[in-house]
C-alpha cells in the first residue's frame, strides 16, 4: 500500500503544463493567460463625456447662464469642434469632448431638460454651474498606454476578457485546456435509459466523469463504453489522441479486469494499493503517445473521490492553474462514523450550518451512487482515525 499524497505527487510530477497556444479571444474563456496583456492605447483612449448634456467653457457655464449652441458631437464623431466665449456644444457620452470645453452640463442641468431632440436647441440656459472638468472621463485615467491589464497565469472570466478587448487585443496565448478521452470498461454495463436484466446496470461513470472533467475546465474528446475484453479495450487505447485517458472499472484483482490486464502491460503505468477509502485500487502512468492514464476502481463513489483527489489536480497543472486544490475548511460532525483502520477516508457529506454529515445513510460504501449527488463537500479523514465522533472537528473540501 503507498499512502495518498504519495500517490497524488507521483500523478502531479507527470502532469506537466501544456504548451501554449495562440486563440481568439472568443475561444479563450476559462483557460490560463501564458503571457502579460498589455494595453495598446490610454483606456479611456480620450477625453469623453460621461453624460448626455452640452460641453461648455466653464468659466461662461454660470447658473441662469444662455449659451448658444453651435455643433453636435454624438458618440463616434471625429469632430473637434471650436466654441468660442457664450458656446457649447452638445455631446453624448461617450463622445469626445471638445478641446475648447472643460465641463459638461447633463441634460438635466439645463432649462432645455432631457426631451429627445433629433437636432440641438440653438441655445440652452443653464441651471446648474458645472465643477471644472465636470462628467469628463479623462484620457488614461484607468490605464496608461503600455499598462499591463491582465498578468500571465490568470485563469480569464469573462471580465479579463473584456479588458483585454478593451487594450486593443483580440487573440491572445493561452494554455489550452487538456483533451480528455474517458473509458468505461464492463461487460454488466448498459445505456443509462436500457431496463437492465439481471446482472446489467446503467452505465453511470462516463456521465460522472464528462461532468467533473467539463467542470473542471477541461475538454471531453470522446467517450467509450467497452466490455470486459482485452482486445476490444486494446483497440480503443491504441486509437486515442489526446492528453489525458481516464478509465473506469477493472483495475482490481479479478478475474476479468481488463484495465489491469491490458494497460498493465505497458512499461510506464502502474497498479498500486492506495491506502484511501474509497479508491482503493489506483493505476497510473503515461501511454506510449504520453498521454497521461489514469484507472480508477470502477465503483462509482470511488471514481468521484479518485477524480477529486487525483485527476482534478493533474487537469488543473496540465492547464497551467496554479491553485489546484480547493479550499479546506474545518467543520462539525454532526453524527459518528466508522473510518477504515490505516487508509485516509473521503467521504461524501452534506453541509448544515457549520457542520457536516454523511450524504448516504449508509455511510461510506463506494457503491452508494444514488446519494452521491446530495454530497456537498468532501470530509478528508486521516488514516490513524478510527472513529469519527459527533462534535468532532473534521477537515473538509467543499465542492462549490
Ligand atoms: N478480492 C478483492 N476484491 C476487490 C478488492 C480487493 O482488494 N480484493 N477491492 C475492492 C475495491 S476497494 C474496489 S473499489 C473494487 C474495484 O474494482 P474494479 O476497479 O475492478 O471495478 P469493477 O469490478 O469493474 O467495478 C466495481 C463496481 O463498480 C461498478 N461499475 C463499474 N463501472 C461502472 C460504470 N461505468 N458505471 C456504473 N457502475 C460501474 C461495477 O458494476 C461494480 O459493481 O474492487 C473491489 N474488489
Ligand atoms: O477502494 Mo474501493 O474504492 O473501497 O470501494
Amino acid at each position: 500500500m503507498i499512502d495518498l499524497e504519495a500517490h497524488r505527487a507521483r500523478v502531479l510530477a507527470a502532469a506537466a503544463q501544456l504548451p501554449p497556444v495562440e486563440l481568439p479571444l472568443t475561444d479563450a474563456l476559462g483557460l490560463v493567460l501564458a503571457e502579460p496583456i498589455a494595453t495598446r492605447w490610454p483606456v479611456p483612449l480620450f477625453d469623453n463625456s460621461a453624460m448626455d448634456g452640452y460641453a461648455v467653457r466653464g468659466a461662461d457655464a454660470t447658473e441662469g447662464a444662455v449659451l448658444r449652441v453651435v455643433a453636435d458631437v454624438p458618440a463616434g464623431s471625429a469632430d473637434d469642434p471650436d466654441l468660442g466665449p457664450g458656446e457649447a456644444a452638445r455631446i453624448m457620452t461617450g463622445a469626445p469632448v471638445p478641446s475648447a470645453a472643460d465641463a459638461v452640463v447633463p441634460l438635466e442641468a439645463t432649462a432645455e431638460g432631457t426631451e429627445v431632440r433629433a437636432t440641438p436647441p440653438a441655445q440652452i440656459t443653464v441651471t446648474a454651474e458645472p465643477k471644472p472638468g465636470a462628467h469628463i472621463r479623462r484620457e488614461g485615467e484607468d490605464a496608461r498606454a503600455g499598462t499591463e491589464v491582465v498578468a500571465a497565469g490568470t485563469r480569464l472570466g469573462a471580465r479579463d476578457l473584456s479588458s483585454i478587448a478593451s487594450a486593443g487585443h483580440d487573440r491572445v496565448r493561452v494554455v489550452p485546456a487538456a483533451r480528455v478521452a474517458i473509458i468505461s470498461t464492463g461487460s454488466e454495463l448498459v445505456p443509462p435509459g436500457a431496463t437492465p436484466q439481471r446482472g446489467q446496470i446503467p452505465e453511470s461513470n462516463s456521465v460522472l466523469l464528462a461532468g467533473c472533467v467539463r467542470e473542471a475546465g477541461a475538454e471531453v474528446a470522446s467517450v467509450h463504453i467497452v466490455p470486459d475484453d482485452d482486445d476490444a479495450l486494446r483497440a480503443v487505447v491504441e486509437g486515442l489522441d489526446v492528453d489525458v485517458v481516464i478509465l473506469s472499472g477493472g483495475a482490481s484483482v479479478g478475474s476479468f479486469d481488463v484495465v489491469k490486464s491490458v494497460l498493465g502491460e505497458l512499461p510506464d503505468v502502474r497498479f498500486d494499493k492506495v491506502a484511501m477509502q474509497p479508491g482503493k485500487p489506483q493505476g497510473f502512468g503515461t501511454l506510449p503517445g504520453g498521454a497521461l492514464a489514469f484507472c480508477l476502481p470502477g465503483n462509482p463513489v470511488s471514481v468521484a473521490v479518485s477524480f477529486e483527489m487525483f485527476v482534478r489536480p493533474a487537469l488543473l497543472q496540465l492547464a497551467g492553474v496554479a491553485q489546484i486544490d480547493r479550499p479546506r475548511v474545518t467543520r462539525r460532525a454532526l453524527a459518528a462514523w466508522k473510518t477504515p483502520v490505516g487508509r485516509a477516508q473521503v467521504l461524501p457529506v452534506v453541509l448544515e450550518g457549520n457542520g457536516v454529515r454523511p450524504s448516504a445513510r449508509g455511510g461510506s460504501g463506494s457503491h452508494l451512487v444514488a446519494s452521491l449527488g446530495r454530497a456537498e463537500a468532501y470530509a478528508l479523514i486521516p488514516a490513524d482515525v478510527e472513529r469519527v465522533e459527533e462534535g468532532d472537528d473534521v477537515i473538509v473540501m467543499e465542492l462549490t
